[in-house]
């Protein structure tokens, strides 16, 4: 089954695979290296090998063309000696002469001679085409009348045949020395002079070429060359110096592209360049040859290679697995220390060192071991419950204490499980100073009321601290105290500071802090709410004949009643003895007079009864409004109270509006 690719690049980035990957890598370079100093060396090799063949080559054509250059014309020289005893007897002598010359058209391609003026007066074998053209206009007539030695022309085309050619020409002296013309050999381009060059070979593609001074072609393999120009001297310099007089070789282009070594020799008598070249293709072909061969070679072994290799690394990294191997069951608890049996003295060094670090780690690990077994004692045991998170808040231990305090069995909640169990009214604000501790690192410390397993509040303080080890944090660490009872108490000191024990209602400290809050209402929004203060009727004959307990009996069930008959938003006291006070909110006058007589007579059928005697009491009830011109509630006390009092004179048992609000 193939491997996924992860598992490949993990065998490969393995010390096994690297260590393979690196042979394979330097066994790859030093063939890189081989080959290219193989084909640095072939080259140098190749190259003067073959500039030395060149050589040789271009010199041995070079000396044949010289000789026979000088043979032809010593030949005509000898031409030009014996037709001086025919000269004076005419053109016709001179004709016979040269035909009686035969055997010298084994070396030209026709015989002519000239007179001083550059008259053709014989011609051999082309008598009729030659006889009287003029020649005084070419180069190698004047050459040869100006300097009287043999001369071999540059390329032209026969004034007769119309052919490229040469001219050997010799002049003809009389004994004087003086110039009576010349003797001349045609040599067709064409013809047997070159004909062996044509065929000549090097290797498959090296050939030889004869140029002119002037730079024509005289003799080339590809035919449409010869009579033509060699290109200009930027296209080879080489040439262009070997025109110039100069042998030598070195490298070149070729006419049909390529690049080529080339060797250039100088045959002196006629003014040519012999040019001998091999293109580099050929030169190289061998050698290229044998380096791909020689690399497909190494790279084939070196594939062969690569099991054998493989082995061998897993039998050195042997020992190196089973450290591994072993540090892996230390590790697990399987074994408790390693030990190999191995030669290789730097995985001993790392056993050894191995054994000494777990020597020291199970040292340091009973250390902690016996810490914790303390700490989780001291946590077991504390009365205060705690617990400890990790770093985003959620709880990660409790400790038993806390666990029975919450009623939570999981020692392990989530931040928004515990946070789920928080009274939602205190949820938010415990979350916001919980994150805001989080971040900036400070103390966490909140009440809130919290709900235990099974549904019972709780009221608990929560100081937790950040924990810290070099500048990180771990997470939090916290207390967690029930302070329910105190609560309660302070509750319950919180209401009988402003309520009265006997009837439950608000006492006067506590009506007067709402009636502050009333006209302070009514001062910022103009809320008219509305004040009713009352005093029973009669009440002292209750206390004075049934007894005080009987007045108290009164008293509360009067507070049941008026408590009954107004809204849970009202207030309703007692301010002391016998005389009650209500504080309407948002209530418009009318609303108020219809209460104050609903009090009234409510009130009036309340019975309590003491030996077969049955008593009642009425109110007296005084009715004002809180005004926004008020600087203080006395105002308002006042004028409820004038009306109360303005009742009681009026007879009781009546509701009286203060004229203010009337
Ligand atoms: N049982 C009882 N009586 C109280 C309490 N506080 C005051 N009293 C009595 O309430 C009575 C109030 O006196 P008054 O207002 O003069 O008596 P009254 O008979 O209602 O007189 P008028 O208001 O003029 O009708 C007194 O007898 C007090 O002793 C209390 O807490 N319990």
């Amino acid at each position: 089954m193939p491997l996924p690719p992860a598992m490949y690049m993990n065998r490969l980035l393995s010390l096994k695979g690297r260590l393979l990957s690196g042979l394979l890598m330097t066994w790859l370079v030093v063939l890189a290296l081989l080959l290219a100093f193989g084909w640095q060396s072939g080259t140098s090799l190749l190259e003067a090998s073959n500039r030395a063949h060149l050589r040789y080559e271009a010199r041995v054509i070079a000396d044949e063309l010289t000789d026979q250059v000088e043979t032809r014309l010593k030949g005509l020289q000898r031409l030009a000696g014996s037709l001086q005893a025919q000269q004076r007897q005419g053109a016709s002598r001179l004709g016979d002469a040269l035909r009686g010359n035969d055997a010298l058209l084994e070396w030209f391609d026709g015989l002519l001679v000239a007179d001083a003026e550059g008259a053709i007066q014989a011609a051999w074998p082309h008598r009729r085409r030659l006889q009287g053209v003029e020649i005084a206009d070419r180069d190698y007539f004047r050459s040869v009348r100006a300097f009287r030695r043999p001369h071999v022309s540059e390329p032209i085309r026969g004034k007769a045949s119309g052919a490229p050619q040469v001219l050997f020409a010799v002049p003809r002296l009389d004994e004087a020395g003086r110039f009576q013309g010349l003797v001349g050999g045609i040599v067709r381009l064409d013809s047997g002079l070159f004909g062996r060059l044509d065929r000549l070979r090097l290797g498959q593609e090296g050939f030889a070429a004869v140029i002119s001074a002037s730079g024509t072609f005289l003799s080339h393999p590809d035919r449409k060359h010869i009579f033509t120009d060699v290109p200009d001297a930027a296209f080879n310099p080489l040439l262009d110096l070997a025109l110039d007089g100069w042998e030598g070789e070195g490298q070149g282009p070729l006419l049909s592209g390529g690049d080529a070594y080339h060797a250039y020799r100088q045959i002196w008598p006629a003014d040519w360049v012999v040019g001998v070249a091999l293109p580099r293709d050929q030169v190289m072909a061998p050698l290229q040859r044998w380096l791909e061969r020689l690399g497909g070679k190494a790279l084939l072994v070196a594939a062969l290679m690569l099991p054998l290799t493989s082995w061998l690394l897993w039998l050195a990294l042997r020992p190196l697995f089973q450290l591994e191997r072993q540090i892996a069951a230390v590790g697990e608890g399987r074994r408790s220390r390693v030990a190999l049996s191995t030669r290789m003295q730097e995985l001993r060094q790392v056993a050894d060192t191995f054994n000494r670090v777990e020597v020291e780690r199970g040292k340091a690990l009973a250390q902690l071991k016996d810490r914790q077994a303390f700490l989780d004692a001291i946590l077991a045991s504390s009365p205060v419950g705690m617990f400890v998170t990790d770093t985003v808040g959620n709880i990660d231990f409790m400790n038993p204490a806390l666990v029975e305090l919450t009623g939570h069995a999981e020692a392990q909640q989530r931040q928004r499980e515990w946070l789920g169990h928080i009274h939602s009214d205190d949820r938010l604000s415990a979350l916001d100073l919980w994150q805001y501790s989080m971040v900036s690192g400070e103390d966490f410390l909140q009440q809130f009321r919290y709900y235990r397993q099974g549904g019972d509040q709780l009221w608990l303080e929560v100081h937790a601290s950040r924990v810290e080890t070099d500048g990180e944090t771990l997470g939090f660490v916290g207390t967690v105290k029930d302070i329910t009872a105190r609560r309660e108490e302070e509750a319950l000191r919180q209401w009988e500071a402003e309520h009265d024990p006997l009837t439950g209602l608000l006492n006067r400290r506590g009506f007067e802090r709402r009636l502050e809050e009333a006209l302070a209402d009514c001062r910022k929004t103009g809320t008219s709410s509305v004040l009713i203060l009352f005093d029973l009727d009669h009440f002292k004959p209750i206390n004075d004949q049934g007894g005080h307990a009987l007045g108290d009996e009164m008293l509360r069930r009067i507070a049941r009643v008026v408590a009954r008959e107004v809204r849970q938003s009202d207030h309703v006291a007692r301010q002391g003895g016998d005389e009650f006070a209500v504080l309407l909110p948002s209530c418009t006058h009318a609303q108020a007079s219809r209460i104050a007589e609903s009090l009234r007579e409510a009130v009036r059928e309340i019975t309590v009864s003491h030996r077969g005697q049955e008593y009642r009491v009425t109110l007296s009830l005084g009715v004002a409004s809180l005004e926004e011109t008020d600087q203080r509630i006395a105002e308002a006390i006042g004028r409820a109270d004038a009306a109360s009092y303005a009742a009681k004179r009026q007879g009781r048992d009546r509701v009286v509006i203060h004229p203010a609000l009337a």
